[in-house]
């Protein structure tokens, strides 16, 4: 038996069991990281994340070409067992875990770069909660979204934010709340590595003081729905400006079940970006006897 020190946390309610490896000696089975998430027999959470040294693991090796600097790696893992390339929410919650831990020295704790699946991304440290650059996004492909509680498949677009996303817009409030998430929505075509799929209405004013607001539901790839999904908010956001077209703001605050998120889109040498910025809470460790 292997004893696990964990740390629970959270962003917007989207929770994670982390724990620290540094060497990359603690490599966990799907079914470990099933019985960690698992909220009866487990811990409880939607996903898993080592903090892992960059160096330790190829595919963080590999990261610390592109930019030596990213020396911890969050080794992301969904509920299900299946490895993830980016969390939004995740990556919050790891920052703060990681200076909460004392694994990074002071003067990286205003910007952090932290390597992941979908390559390096900045982490910054604010008053209000923390903001990470998500990087380059890219418009995927047209799917027809089935869900339980929906009439008829509606149009989904395809958002890639280093992790796939499928966003479809409703008509108004009281479709997105009948929608029956306990059973997973279905797209047309299936994408081979799955997607993330995201339902979305505007609010009433669309836009207030320059920020478009908007209200999401989700369904995770390799979870179920969650309270939220931080690419998600950012993948419903620039769906909405797409169909928007030209006029569409570039600050956005997403209500999502657990709070609310703000994406906001700017541009940078390399094209635009796209940033996430929330909460991020760290609520209790423990230690657990892994099977
Ligand atoms: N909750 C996350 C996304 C986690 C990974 C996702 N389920 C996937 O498989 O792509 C977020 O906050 O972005």
């Amino acid at each position: 038996m292997t004893t696990l020190s964990f740390t629970k946390g959270h962003g917007t309610g989207n929770d994670f069991v982390l724990f620290t490896d540094p060497q990359g000696e603690l490599t966990l089975s799907p079914e470990q990281i099933r019985f960690l998430c698992d909220r009866r027999f487990g811990v409880g959470a939607d996903g898993v994340i080592r903090a892992v040294r960059s160096r330790a693991i190829p595919e963080g090796a590999a990261i610390l070409e592109e930019e030596p600097e990213a020396e911890w790696f969050m080794d992301y893992w969904n509920a299900d067992g299946t490895p993830a390339e980016m969390c939004g929410n995740g990556i919050r919650v790891y920052a703060h875990y990681l200076v909460s831990e004392g694994l990074v020295t002071p003067e990286r704790r205003d910007t952090l770069p932290i390597g992941t699946r979908a390559g390096v991304k900045d982490v910054l440290a604010g008053v209000s909660g923390y903001t990470v650059d998500l990087g380059r996004w890219r418009l995927a492909e047209e799917r027809l979204v089935a869900a339980y509680g929906l009439d008829v498949a509606r149009p989904g677009l395809g958002i890639d934010l280093g992790n796939p996303h499928v966003v479809t817009a409703l008509a108004h409030v009281g479709e997105l709340e009948s929608l029956d998430l306990h059973r997973a929505p279905t797209l047309d075509p299936a994408p081979a590595e799955g997607a993330n799929v995201e339902f979305v209405v505007p609010e009433e004013p669309l836009v207030k003081d320059g920020v478009a607001r908007i209200r999401m539901r989700v369904y995770e790839r390799g979870v179920g729905e969650t309270l939220s999904c931080g690419t998600g908010t950012a993948a419903a956001a620039l769906a909405f400006r797409h169909w928007g077209g030209d006029g569409m703001p570039n600050h956005w605050s997403v209500e999502v079940p657990g709070g609310r998120l703000a994406v906001r889109m700017f541009p940078t040498e390399e094209g635009e970006h796209v940033s996430l910025n929330g909460p991020a809470e760290l609520v209790y460790s423990g230690e657990i006897e892994l099977p």
